[in-house]
């Protein structure tokens, strides 16, 4: 049987420590803002937009809501950002995807301010990451680094293994498996014998989006199982990409769906948010 590795506990514990350097910042009289928007009434996208809403009032930060008709246009969106771009009470802008189909998301992120992009999509801060000096990191792949740290996960020299290539998490998460001198390979739908990639990894990252679509006897006997799907099944359960019951069996470590990965997700937002207050603080931006 395999440790679990708790996401609610650590991003419970990082949320405590987040909390003590809000309260010493709004000592000095700043108040990290954060900006979300909702665009349409995607029901998931409802959820995390709330989630992210709640979790910045528990910290003592100040958060707005905006909540788009699924009408809107590009150019609405883009108004709206540039408002937020030059709004000095607002540190962090978080566009909740997926947008719309009129609206292009590439053209929305690359809107944002690179300095206020605590999402870390503006291309700025992609790029920072791919040369190996991030500034703000996407938080499911920043939030999956940190599980792997606080699990005593040292990745140096292992083989990692990458299920997805999307630009939210594969490829950042790849990058930043590289970075700590991981050797990575990234899987995706045309990969050729997927189980096999899967069976020589000590690491196995999920992130495809495809209920179970891992099967457990793929998992190498003592391999670390990090699961970013969270997927609904019917209207109340949720699964991730692992079949989690038996990839446990065969895992050293493995993340469980839910109370896994997707806590990070805001923990890291949260985070990303008050650095980019500290950042205007300083004026270090
Ligand atoms: N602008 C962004 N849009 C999206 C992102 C993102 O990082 N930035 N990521 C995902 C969704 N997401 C955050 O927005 C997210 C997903 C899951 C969770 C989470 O806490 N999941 C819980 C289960 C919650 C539930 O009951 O549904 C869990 O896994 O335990 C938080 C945030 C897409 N869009």
């Amino acid at each position: 049987m395999s440790t679990i590795i708790d996401g609610k506990a650590i991003a419970a514990k990082l949320r405590a420590e987040i909390a003590t350097e809000v309260k010493i910042l709004k000592e000095k009289g700043i108040i990290p803002g954060l900006a979300t928007v909702l665009v349409g009434e995607d029901p998931a996208s409802e959820v995390y937009v709330r989630m992210k809403g709640n979790a910045c009032q528990e910290l003592g930060m100040h958060s707005v809501k905006h909540t788009l008709p699924a009408t809107t246009t590009e150019a609405e969106l883009l108004a709206l950002v540039a408002r937020l771009n030059s709004d000095p009470t607002i540190h962090g802008i978080l566009v909740q995807l997926p947008l719309p189909k009129q609206i292009n998301s590439d053209t929305i992120l690359e809107a944002i301010s690179p300095v206020k992009d605590v999402d870390g999509f503006h291309p700025y801060n992609v790029g920072r990451l791919m040369v190996g000096k991030p500034t703000f990191q996407p938080c499911t792949p920043y939030g999956v680094m940190v599980m792997l740290r606080e699990a005593g996960v040292d990745l140096a020299g292992k083989e990692v293994v990458v299920v997805g290539r999307s630009n939210i998490v594969g490829k950042p998460v790849a990058l930043m498996c590289l970075q700590q001198h991981a050797t990575v390979t990234i899987c995706h739908s045309k990969t050729r014998d997927l189980p096999a990639k899967v069976k020589g990894a000590d690491v196995v990252i999920a992130a495809v989006g495809v209920p179970e679509m891992i099967k457990g006897e793929w998992i190498k006997e003592g391999a670390v199982v990090i699961d970013v799907g969270v997927n609904r099944i019917g209207e109340k359960k949720l699964v991730g990409d692992v079949e989690f019951a038996a990839a446990s069996q065969r895992a050293s470590a493995i993340t469980p769906v839910p109370g896994g990965v997707g806590p990070m997700t805001i923990t890291m937002l949260l985070y990303n948010t008050l650095e980019a207050a500290k950042k205007a603080g300083t004026g270090d931006r």
